[in-house]
């Protein structure tokens, strides 16, 4: 067992995820990344045994500050697995760079499959539509931005987003970069205003293998809205959201969050029996769902299972599976 303590940049990274000042699911996977690698650099003993089980550590760390999104293990996991499992690495200076360098693999490709996705999904939108979206997704606002930079008049609704008002800070990202017409409306109102809405785009966490969609608690509801009116609803998010786990019939965790998000802390105190149940997220089932935009192109949600098989191969989903449980 190892004696190395874990570094205190991870410890605050893992506090900021936890906490959400670091949000959004490709921003917890690339900030993941980013503490396995700070992990290695500042590992200073000679043992490799000891370096893999310091490491294993780490990840493991990382990994239970946020249980919902599948991006954060799934880039944890491209990270550390390659070394878990290679028997060729000769001595920790190695083993040390095979993780910096995959850490820097995947942020350098999770930065390019939003800027990716952004350019596919800026093509399904027209000159004139009108957007609803739902919280933070920094994928649907580079769609948003994409076509907006294209000369394509599009306009915004999006949702406060409650109990944490991410919708805030999509109306901030989209003003700041010159899309004017924004709407701002509660999360209530959504049924109110479908009317004048061409599209729904929103992110996600967690994509199942049968196509359903793991996303900010309130998704499911605007998606049965759109489904009503016959609107088009679209996932934009990377393929590391899809889940090989799922592949096995492992479940994802919801997320409940404090009941202090939604009540005034001595609001509760004063009423026992008062229960607030507060998800973080919900799931919208495959048939509500358009089709998912990738970096790898339009998927129907049908299709993810073939995606997961495309990315990790039958097997590799199996060993994923199985490493996992070890840990
Ligand atoms: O990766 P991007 O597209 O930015 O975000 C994807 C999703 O992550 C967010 O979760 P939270 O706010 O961290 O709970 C939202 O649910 C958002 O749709």
């Amino acid at each position: 067992m190892t004696g190395k303590p874990i570094p205190e940049e991870v410890v605050q990274i893992a506090s900021d995820i936890k906490n959400m000042r670091i949000r959004g699911a490709g921003r917890i996977a690339r900030a993941g990344a980013l503490a396995l690698r700070i992990a290695a650099e500042k590992y200073t003993g000679q043992n490799l045994d000891d370096f893999k089980e310091y490491i294993r550590i780490v990840a493991d760390y990382v990994v239970k500050t946020r249980p919902t999104a599948v991006s954060l293990p799934n880039a944890v996991s491209y990270v550390v697995s390659p070394l878990l499992r290679a028997d060729s690495i000769r001595d920790v200076e190695e083993a040390k760079r095979m993780i910096i360098e995959n850490a820097e693999k995947f942020m350098d490709y999770s930065e390019r499959a939003v800027e990716r996705i952004a350019e596919i999904g800026s093509r399904l939108l027209r000159d004139g539509d009108t957007v609803l979206t739902h919280c933070n997704s920094q994928v649907v606002v580079s769609v948003i931005k994409a076509a907006v930079k294209q000369g394509k008049s599009v306009e915004v609704i999006a949702t406060e987003t409650r109990p944490l008002f991410q919708g805030h800070i999509t109306i901030k990202m989209l003003l700041d970069a010159g899309v004017d017409a924004v709407t701002l409306v509660p999360d209530s109102a959504v049924r109110s205003v479908i009317k004048d809405v061409d599209k729904v785009i929103v992110g996600a966490d967690t994509v199942t293998a049968n196509g359903a969609v793991v996303n900010k608690v309130g998704t499911s509801l605007i998606a049965l809205i759109a489904r009503e009116r016959g609107i088009d609803f679209y996932v934009a998010t990377e393929t590391y959201k899809f889940s090989p786990y799922t592949v096995w019939g492992e479940l994802v965790v919801i997320e409940e969050r404090t009941p202090t998000e939604v009540l005034p802390e001595d609001v509760i105190a004063k009423n026992p029996y008062l229960k607030v149940f507060n998800p973080s997220f919900d799931v919208t089932p495959p048939y509500l769902v358009t089709a998912i935009i990738t970096e790898i192109g339009l998927i129907p949600p049908q299709a993810s299972l073939l995606v997961l098989e495309e990315l990790y191969g039958r097997g590799a989903i199996h060993d994923t599976i199985q490493t996992v449980e070890e840990e």
